[in-house]
C-alpha cells in the first residue's frame, strides 16, 4: 500500500495540504504530474511550455528534499494514472475547477482511496452564504467582504527549505522576465510587495515590469498558493500601513476567485457561444481576419503591438487583453471562443476559469449582460500617448 501526491495546477511544496498531510499520514510517498497533451489539437506556445518545465524542475528539487521522486508522465490523464498508481494506493489530490479536471477526480475517487483538499482559492464556497453563487462580482466581493475569512497558508513540511531565487536579468523592454517555479514566485512576491505594490492602482493599467504584480503566472499553476499571496500582502499592510493599492490588489485576486468558484458551479456551460446566457449566439468564424489578428497584422498599431508581444513573451498586460478581446469580438466580430483559444495555447499564465470567464464577460455572454468595449484609439491616446509600447513591439 502507497502514497501518491497527485500534482496538477499546484505545484508547489508550500501551503500545500495534500502533501502535508500525506507526509503526517503515510511512509511512503510517490508523487506524479501528468502532461496531457492528447485532448488539445493546437501546440502549446513555447514560453508556455519553457515555464511549466521550469516550474517542474524546482518542484522536483523540493521534493528531493524529502526524498520524494516527481513523476512526470505523458498521455491522457485518466489512463496514464490508472497504469501509474496501484489498485491500493492512497491518492492525495487538491480539487482543481475545470471541468476536464473534475471529471478526472470523479474516476480516481470512484476507482481509489482518496483524501481531497481545496486551496486553489482564497475563499471557499461556504464563505458566501447558504443561497446560490451570486453572480454579479459586487454582490460577490461584499459577501465575501463582509464574512471576512481568510485562511492561513500551511508552511511547507519539515526538512523542505524552499531553493533560493537567483537574481534575473531584467530586460526593461519584456514585462514578465520571470522564470517558472515556486522559488522565482516567491521572490517575485517579495520584489513586488516590498515597493510597486504601494502604487498599484496608479500603476495597473501600464504595460511593464512593475505597473502590475505579474503573479498571475505562478497562481494559475499553483506554484505560488493565493493564501500565501494574501498573508504576506496582510504582513505587509501591518508593518507598513495599507492603503487604496494594496487593498486593490485583494480586489484583483477576488476576480479570481469569483471566475472559479463560478465555474466550479456553472461547469462546462462557459464553453458554449451562448456562455452563461441563455440561448443561442451566432458568431463568425473568418479565417483570414482571425490570422491577421493572431499575427499582429490587423493594421490597428495599437492591437497588433499587443498580439506580438504575446506571440513572443506569452504574456499579455490585462489593459491589453482588453483591448485585443474587443477588438476581436465587436470590430471582426468573431466568435470570442477562437480568442480564448489562442490565449490558453499561448498565455504562460492560462487559466481556464479566468480566461472563459473575461472573455465571455467581455463578449458579453459572462456573468454581466452589459458588453464592454475597448475602442484601441481611445485607449491609445490614454495608455499609450507617446505610443512608446506600441513602437516597441510593431
Ligand atoms: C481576455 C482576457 C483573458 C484573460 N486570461 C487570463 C488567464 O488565462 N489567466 C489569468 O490569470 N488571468 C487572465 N486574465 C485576467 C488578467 O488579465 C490577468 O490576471 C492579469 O493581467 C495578470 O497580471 P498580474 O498578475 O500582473 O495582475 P494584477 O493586476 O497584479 O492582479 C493580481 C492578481 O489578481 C488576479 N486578477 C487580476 N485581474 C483579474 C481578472 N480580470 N480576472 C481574473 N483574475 C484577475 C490575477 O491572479 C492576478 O495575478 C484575462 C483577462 C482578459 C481580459
Amino acid at each position: 500500500m502507497g502514497a501518491v501526491v497527485w500534482y496538477r495546477h499546484d505545484l508547489r511544496v508550500d501551503d500545500h495540504e495534500a502533501l502535508r498531510s500525506a507526509c503526517e499520514e503515510q511512509d511512503v510517498i510517490r508523487a506524479v504530474y501528468v502532461k496531457d497533451q492528447k485532448k488539445r489539437d493546437f501546440k502549446r506556445g513555447t514560453q508556455q511550455a519553457k515555464f511549466e518545465q521550469e516550474t517542474l524542475e524546482n518542484l522536483a528539487s523540493h521534493l528531493s528534499q524529502i526524498g520524494i521522486t516527481l513523476d512526470i508522465v505523458e498521455g491522457e490523464t485518466i489512463e496514464t494514472l490508472d497504469s501509474y498508481l496501484q489498485a491500493d494506493d492512497t491518492v492525495y489530490f487538491h480539487k482543481m475547477t475545470g471541468t476536464e479536471e473534475v471529471a478526472s477526480e470523479q474516476y480516481i475517487e470512484d476507482k481509489y482511496a482518496v483524501r481531497s483538499f481545496e486551496t486553489q482559492t482564497l475563499h471557499r464556497r461556504e464563505d458566501i452564504g447558504s443561497d446560490e453563487l451570486k453572480r454579479v462580482f459586487t454582490a460577490f466581493r461584499k459577501r465575501v467582504e463582509a464574512k471576512g475569512t481568510f485562511y492561513d497558508p500551511l508552511d511547507p513540511p519539515t526538512g523542505i527549505q524552499l531553493v533560493k531565487e537567483e537574481s534575473v536579468e531584467a530586460n526593461p523592454e519584456i514585462a514578465f522576465p520571470f522564470r517558472g517555479g515556486e522559488s522565482a514566485g516567491r521572490a517575485r512576491l517579495q520584489e513586488y510587495l516590498a515597493e510597486p505594490v504601494f502604487t498599484y492602482k496608479e500603476t495597473r493599467n501600464g504595460f511593464l515590469r512593475n505597473d502590475s504584480s505579474k503573479l498571475s503566472a505562478w497562481l494559475a499553476n499553483g506554484s505560488l498558493s493565493p493564501r500565501r499571496v494574501m498573508a504576506e500582502l496582510q504582513e505587509v499592510e501591518r508593518k507598513k500601513g495599507a492603503n487604496e493599492s494594496t487593498y486593490w490588489l485583494y480586489f484583483e485576486l477576488l476576480w479570481r476567485d469569483f471566475f472559479h468558484l463560478t465555474m466550479r458551479e456553472t461547469g462546462s456551460r462557459l464553453f458554449r457561444s451562448s456562455g452563461l446566457q441563455e440561448g443561442q449566439r451566432t458568431w463568425k468564424t473568418d479565417q483570414l481576419a482571425v490570422e491577421r489578428w493572431i499575427e499582429g497584422k490587423t493594421g490597428v498599431p495599437f492591437v497588433d503591438a499587443f498580439m506580438n508581444e504575446i506571440r513572443e513573451t506569452g504574456w499579455m498586460s490585462n489593459r491589453g487583453r482588453q483591448i485585443v478581446a474587443s477588438y476581436l469580438i465587436h470590430e471582426l466580430k468573431q466568435d470570442w471562443r477562437i480568442g480564448a483559444r489562442y490565449f490558453e495555447q499561448q498565455l504562460i499564465d492560462y487559466d481556464v476559469a479566468s480566461n472563459y470567464g473575461n472573455w465571455a464577460f467581455i463578449a458579453g455572454v459572462g456573468n454581466a449582460t452589459r458588453t464592454p468595449r475597448f475602442d484601441p484609439a481611445f485607449q491609445q491616446q490614454r495608455y499609450d500617448p507617446k505610443q512608446q509600447f506600441t513602437k516597441r513591439w510593431t
